[in-house]
């Protein structure tokens, strides 16, 4: 959107992702499913005159931070980010893998203890997320001669941060998203007055190569999921050592998210599950196998529902699904990574005749219960009303639905 001062405005919205199937056994080699979550986070930016410098007011309101970063120095110690070793030419915006990451997050970092000379002290997500605004918009602004100006940004997520639902590469896309659309109106000025376009499969491709390098700054070496699932959307099928692979599966599976508040540490239990293998090797390995199994025919199951079937199958599906949820779970709380809260959060749920697994690292964190589209509302209210009773939170939400999307 062009406003009367010349000036962009550009709004974002992404998903954030849990892991359906595959989770510990993904460590193993084998396969897991990740879905895109009914949650998303937001984001609004705006180009805005301003009387001296230009700068970018910054309001990341769920980690507290709030920031006034001047453009003119970011530019000089920013822009024109460098190339990987051993690769020739310059750097553009459209291959964020070819830039040298160390590199530049280094200069990035430099540049923050620089201007905050108390950044060292900052809580670590407002650092992070600092450091992936100025990687990202210098690395996609530094890189192009469109000029730039003043910038009023802000974020919003109806995601809990840390809580393994994929905010941080919720976050990363929204920001690329955004960035990458603000680019793309500068740069092609008529573009400005037809109707705004979604994005296209190949500025989604580039969305999520720069959220994956942000994920980079959070996460070391992330496997790339996150980031996939928040951009494309649907399914996302990942093995280790392979790219992930994006389903193009029109789902909107109906689920709780239900959170026992019990804090886990994904590291923690990840080295739990590898002793575990250590004195059991073949009945663990035997376990892994099943839940490869299990995320085949599942993901066979969701490529069926997607495709419409009479109400009829729908059913038998819903039922199958349920049934290989439940058998998930009780793979993996053999595997020692349940917990009691877990285990009670499944009870009430299977009261109902309802599945329940636990997502992620386990240990705590979240559940999610399966609600077929034939689930009497009145079973869904009264479990949820029981899960609230007892201290848990509940959100009713989908999972497979779109990634990216521009806001109109
Ligand atoms: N809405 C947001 N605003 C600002 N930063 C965010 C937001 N959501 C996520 N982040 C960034 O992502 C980090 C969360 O990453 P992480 O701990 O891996 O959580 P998750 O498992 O939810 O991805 C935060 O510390 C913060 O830097
Ligand atoms: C346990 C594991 O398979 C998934 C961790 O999930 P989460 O980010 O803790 O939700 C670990 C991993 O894949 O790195």
């Amino acid at each position: 959107m062009l406003n009367g001062d010349n000036c962009y405005t550009v709004s974002v919205s992404a998903p954030g992702k849990v892991i359906l199937h595959g989770e510990h056994s993904v460590v193993y080699g084998k396969t897991a499913i990740a879905v895109s979550l009914g949650l998303r986070s937001s984001i609004v930016i705006k180009e805005v005159k301003t009387a001296g410098e230009p700068v970018v007011y910054i309001h990341l309101p769920c980690v507290g931070l709030q920031e006034t970063i001047p453009l003119n120095p970011t530019v000089k110690a920013l822009f024109n980010p460098p190339l990987c070793a051993g690769v020739t030419g310059k750097f553009t915006w459209k291959i964020p893998g070819k830039l040298d990451h160390d590199c530049h997050l280094r200069k990035v970092n430099e540049f923050l203890h620089m201007m905050k000379p108390n950044f060292d002290e900052l809580p670590s997500n407002q650092k992070n997320s600092l450091r992936s605004f100025l990687y990202m918009y210098s690395g996609i602004f530094g890189s192009t001669n469109v000029q730039i100006k003043s910038m009023d940004i802000s974020m919003g997520s109806e995601l809990t941060i840390g809580a393994g639902t994929g905010s941080s590469a919720s976050f990363a896309v929204c920001l690329a998203g955004a960035l990458l659309r603000l680019l793309s109106l500068k740069a092609h000025p008529a573009a400005a007055f037809e109707p705004p376009q979604g994005f296209e499969p190949h500025e989604r491709e580039a969305i999520s190569a720069w959220a994956y390098n942000c994920e980079r700054i959070m996460h070391g070496a992330p496997s790339g999921i996150d980031n996939e699932t928040c951009t494309f959307g649907s399914v996302v099928s990942f093995k280790k050592g392979s790219k992930p692979r994006h389903l193009d599966l029109r789902l909107n599976l109906r689920v709780l998210l239900v959170d026992s508040r019990v804090s886990r540490e994904t590291h923690a239990l990840v080295v739990k599950v590898a002793g575990l293998r250590q004195r059991n090797m073949a009945a663990v390995d035997h376990i892994m196998d099943a839940l490869d199994d299990v995320a085949h025919t599942a993901t066979q199951i969701l490529e069926k529902l997607s495709g419409g079937k009479c109400p009829a199958d729908t059913d038998a599906d819903y039922q199958h699904l349920a049934e290989l949820w439940d058998m998930n779970h009780c793979l993996l709380a053999s595997l020692g990574v349940s917990h009691p809260a877990l285990e009670t959060i499944r009870g009430f749920a299977r009261a109902r005749s309802l599945a329940c697994k636990l997502t992620g690292a386990g240990g705590g964190g979240y559940a999610m219960i399966l609600i077929p589209p034939s689930t009497p509302r009145t079973a869904v209210d009264s479990l949820t009303g029981q899960l609230l009773e007892n201290g848990f939170r509940v959100t009713e939400t989908c999972v497979g639905g779109p990634g990216v999307e521009l806001e109109m």
